[in-house]
């Protein structure tokens, strides 16, 4: 009689380095398997301790707990399907990214990684070293091919594993979403399919860490390349994979096929996820932000209250003789409409007693940037007093047109625990405004309809520290300074590759000038959810102090 295999796989939410809590995840997606009865419970890449450690996995005594967590696991899951978990291995002096196989209570097998990815976010050559490319697992009905995430980017591991007799290969990833990442992942996995004739499990985690989220996305291919499974997106999921042996090996059967939402919607709720994440993972229910009545606070207002519900969101005015009648109805308007409390503190008192206390130092002195900057660092007093009296953390609102050239002050409006929309261009912001503005899902905590008025997105955009100001006195308009700044950042452009694209050549310097000089603003900026393969962080490590400009 033709045999069939059950693989339960758990596309779940580690938080890292919660050992006892991450492994009980795992246990529970094991009952499932087990009900179910799975002959195997799969679990993503470094589950145990969540992905990415960076540096902690460098602490022995870490490796040791994260080791003992993996052997009680074994311990509790002896009665059942196998268990296959990603954690970190220390042997012999070398320290692996590891896949293990928990089995009748003990640990059966071990895989270790092989290609350690070693470019953008990762530094795992850092970290790791290279596994030798091991045999597959000799499960009941199976012999199960592993390569550990980026193992599967290259055609090496597969194609040892299936020639030392693998027949199903399952992939365990810690993969963070970046813009257009699931078509490499696809392409990549269709290759070692129709390379090696055998059914893949992509098997992904979901949830944010620091800047990264993961997307899940999990997807099973057969033979030739046709998709059998797509998980969703950004949800938890376990899920049952069936595969039938048949005279071609094994196949599997057709389940569940997702369709992921567009781009907008994906990048909206990669924020949201990203922002709930950071706070409950790091111990906060609550936030507070400045809302201004301009467009990017109003979007990190309802991006926040879609994460954690309108009634954990202050959003508080701090009025100055510059704040325009409509910014008051625009904030006043935005607060109403989420349903969020606002709070109103007026920061004439305090400047007035700052301009006092500095005067004798300051005498004969024009006005000058230095007054239009007290001005946002007292909001940021007002608001870090605050988020020390009610615990609520502040949330900072640079877009990463701004965060860019550094259009920000340091110590003032750049003051704050976490940056939502940090990875999305200016552009990117009205868009996702219009997009939210029209749309509603049921992860989204915040009501449904407009939350953010025609007239917050369509004013020109102004930081409102001196009279009559506007960003483009400063800066060329978004549209142009987006481009610009997408080919000199994500790109690597150079300087003439962008007057060769048709920017004026002055304009394309100036904005080279101001990426260069603010380095150091960016370094002791907020951390900020990713978006981009190319995000200001670990994706793009520059030197502060750089006199180096590009006269192409
Ligand atoms: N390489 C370096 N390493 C370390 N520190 C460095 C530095 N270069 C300057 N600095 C320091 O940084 C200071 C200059 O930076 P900073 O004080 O931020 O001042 P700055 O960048 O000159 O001015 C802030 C700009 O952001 C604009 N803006 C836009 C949007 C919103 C807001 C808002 O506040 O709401 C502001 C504002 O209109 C103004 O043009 C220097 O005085 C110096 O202390
Ligand atoms: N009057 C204000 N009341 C409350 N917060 C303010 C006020 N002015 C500025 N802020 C805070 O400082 C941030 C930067 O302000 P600013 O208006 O200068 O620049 P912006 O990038 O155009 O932001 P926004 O589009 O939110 O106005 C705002 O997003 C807001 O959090
Ligand atoms: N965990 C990993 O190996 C990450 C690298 C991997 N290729 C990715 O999906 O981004």
């Amino acid at each position: 009689m033709a045999r069939t295999y059950r693989v339960t796989i758990a596309q779940l939410n580690p938080t890292l380095g919660a050992l006892a809590g991450n492994a009980d995840k795992a246990h529970a997606a094991w009952l499932q398997g087990r009900a179910a009865g799975a002959g195997l419970v799969a679990l993503p890449e470094m589950f145990i301790t969540g992905y990415q450690t960076q540096d902690l996995v460098l602490k022995p005594a870490f490796v040791e707990d994260a080791r003992a967590h993996i052997e009680a696991l074994a311990a509790r899951c002896a009665d059942g399907p196998a268990l296959a978990i990603g954690g970190p291995l220390y042997e012999a002096g070398r320290l692996y990214n590891a896949y293990y196989m928990l089995r009748d209570g003990a640990v059966a097998g071990i895989a270790r990684k092989h290609h350690l990815p070693n470019y953008a976010v990762f530094d795992e050559e850092r970290l790791y070293t290279s596994g030798p490319v091991s045999g597959p697992f000799g499960m009941d009905a199976v012999r199960l091919g592993t390569p550990v995430c980026e193992d599967s980017w290259y055609e090496d591991v597969a194609e040892t594993m299936v020639e030392s007799g693998a027949e199903i290969l399952l992939v365990p990833n810690g993969s963070p979403y970046a813009r257009n990442k699931l078509d490499r992942r696809m392409g990549h996995m269709v290759s070692r399919v129709i390379e090696n004739g055998v059914p893949l499990i992509y098997l992904n985690m979901v949830g944010g860490q620091d800047d990264q989220v993961f997307d899940g996305g999990s997807f099973v291919l057969n033979p030739g390349g046709k998709l059998a499974m797509m998980l969703p997106v950004f949800d938890e999921a376990v899920a049952h994979v069936d595969f039938d042996e048949t005279n071609h090996g094994w196949v599997a059967r057709e389940g569940e096929k997702a369709v992921h939402p567009p781009v907008i919607e994906q990048e909206y709720r990669l924020m949201v996820e990203a922002l709930r994440d950071y706070l409950h993972k790091a111990g906060f229910s609550k936030v507070v932000l400045g809302l201004s009545g301009g467009v990017d606070s109003a979007l990190v207002a309802t991006i926040a209250t879609d994460a954690i519900g309108a009634e954990n969101v202050r959003c508080v005015m701090l009025p100055s003789e510059y704040t325009s009648e409509h910014s008051l109805e625009d904030a006043e308007a935005v607060a109403r409409k989420l349903g969020c409390r606002l709070d109103t503190v007026p920061i004439g008192p305090a400047r007035a007693a700052v301009t006092e206390s500095l005067a004798p130092i300051f005498n004969g002195m024009a006005p000058d940037v230095t007054e239009e900057n007290i001005q946002s660092r007292l909001r940021g007093v007002m608001l870090m007093a605050l988020s020390n009296k009610f615990g609520e953390m502040l949330l900072t609102t640079g877009n990463k047109s701004e965060v860019a050239v550094g259009y920000a002050t340091i110590y003032g409006d750049m003051a704050g625990g976490y940056n939502p929309i940090k990875d999305l261009y200016k552009t990117r912001v009205f868009a996702t405004c219009r997009w939210r503005n029209e749309t509603h899902r049921d992860w989204m905590l915040g009501p449904k309809g407009a939350a953010m008025p025609d007239r917050v997105i369509d004013k020109p955009p102004s930081a409102e520290l001196r009279a009559d100001q506007k960003d483009e006195d400063s800066l060329p308009p978004y549209e142009v300074l987006d481009d610009i700044l997408g080919m000199l950042i994500e790109g690597e452009s150079s300087v003439a590759d962008c007057v060769e694209a048709g920017f004026d050549r002055d304009t394309v310097k100036k904005i080279e000038q101001l990426i260069y000089i603010s380095e150091y603003k960016r370094f002791q900026s907020a951390p900020g959810a990713r978006l981009t393969s190319r995000a200001f962080w670990l994706d793009r490590r520059y030197p502060i102090v750089n006199r180096w400009r590009d006269n192409s």
